[in-house]
């Protein structure tokens, strides 16, 4: 479904040349991705296999990739379970498919969880403290959130009449908290976050973490919001509709053993949990309702968390 760009393997071969990685050998589209095209390619060269992997950007311009390319780079650099991407003999990590950019990754080992464990949620927290250390390491790295509040306040409003009583509710409540607390929240500790980091962008291999993928809402932001990101989709128990307290401890206490959460991060979990909550709710309820066009995830999962966030304000600091 997600194989948005069709290729030949004589298209493939073209596109790839410039990384030298050899003769495509094998190739197939991947259905799982929602953004962009994705192909698992193997090359072969002196009777080596190399696993690959194209990222043909539906959205993105090759204008955009600088950042991501930098970021990826600096993680892997620092010893972060990041594939980064190939260059080409000139350096360059950016091809092009007629007008759309493309990447080519080392192929990670390993695949997706359907449902993590709670010492998979710790894991996540390791590298979400590790990735959050960094940032004060060159490169400086800055990029604005383009799913921040400005874009949660125009989508909103653009899907408002079509909300149902309750979610309009919703929308009106978590906005006026989040702009009572506004000044409070801009201050707490912030460098680059990876921003979506749901379980379906994490590989695992022998249960251990063997990549983070898909960087391309990284941006310039809170780090309590990516903690809050893994929580709202990692820990969530879908019957009890709440956090799994074992895996949110796990993911809160290996975090902090690594960057400790300070007080004030504390004082404000409850709203940065929905902030990350509504965030997500928003671009799938955007999604339903505007027929992108682009593969749809549940949006009434994530309304339903946030109602509950809502109601029931959550508490990390007994973890910490
Ligand atoms: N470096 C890699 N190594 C192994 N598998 C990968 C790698 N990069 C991507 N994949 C696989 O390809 C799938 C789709 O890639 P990706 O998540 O980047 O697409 P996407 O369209 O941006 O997805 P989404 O928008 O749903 O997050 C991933 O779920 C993963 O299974
Ligand atoms: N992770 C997002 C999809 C966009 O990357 C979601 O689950 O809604």
């Amino acid at each position: 479904m997600a194989v948005y760009t069709q290729l030949t393997t004589a298209q493939l071969q073209t596109l790839c040349e410039p990384f030298k990685l050899g003769e495509v050998v094998s190739f197939r589209g991947i259905e799982d991705g929602i953004e962009n095209t994705t192909y698992f390619v193997d090359f072969s060269r002196d009777g080596k296999i190399e696993e690959a992997v194209l990222t043909i950007f539906e959205y993105l311009k090759s204008e955009d990739l600088p950042f991501f390319i930098e970021l990826t780079t600096k993680l892997a650099d620092r010893g972060l379970a990041v594939p980064c991407p190939y260059r080409t003999g000139d350096g360059e990590a950016v091809v092009h498919f007629e007008s759309k950019a493309a990447l080519l990754f080392p192929r990670a080992e390993g695949g997706h969880v359907t449902q993590p464990t709670a010492d998979q949620c710790g894991q996540a927290g390791e590298f979400l403290a590790a990735m959050h250390l960094s940032h004060v390491r060159p490169p400086a790295l800055h990029q604005v959130n383009t799913r921040g509040l400005d874009w949660m306040q125009r989508t909103a409003e653009s899907i408002y009449q079509g909300l149902e009583t309750a979610e309009q509710e919703l929308v009106d409540q978590q906005f006026a908290d989040h702009l009572q607390h506004l000044d409070t929240l801009s201050s707490l500790p912030s460098g680059i976050v990876h921003a979506d980091l749901f379980h379906d962008n994490a590989l695992f291999h022998d249960g251990q973490l063997s990549a983070v993928i898909d960087f391309y809402f990284s941006a310039t932001d809170v780090f309590l919001l990516d903690v809050a990101i893994v929580a709202n989709d990692w820990c969530w128990d879908e019957q009890n509709n709440n956090y799994d307290s074992h895996k949110l401890q796990q993911l809160i206490a290996r975090y902090n053993a690594i960057r400790p959460i300070t007080t004030q991060e504390l004082s404000l979990w409850w709203l940065v949990s929905r902030v990350a909550m509504m965030r997500f709710w928003l671009s799938r309820r955007e999604d339903e309702l505007q027929q992108t066009g682009r593969r749809l995830k549940s949006a009434y999962q994530l309304r339903r968390r946030l109602a509950q966030l809502i109601a029931h304000p959550s508490d990390i600091a007994q973890y910490c």
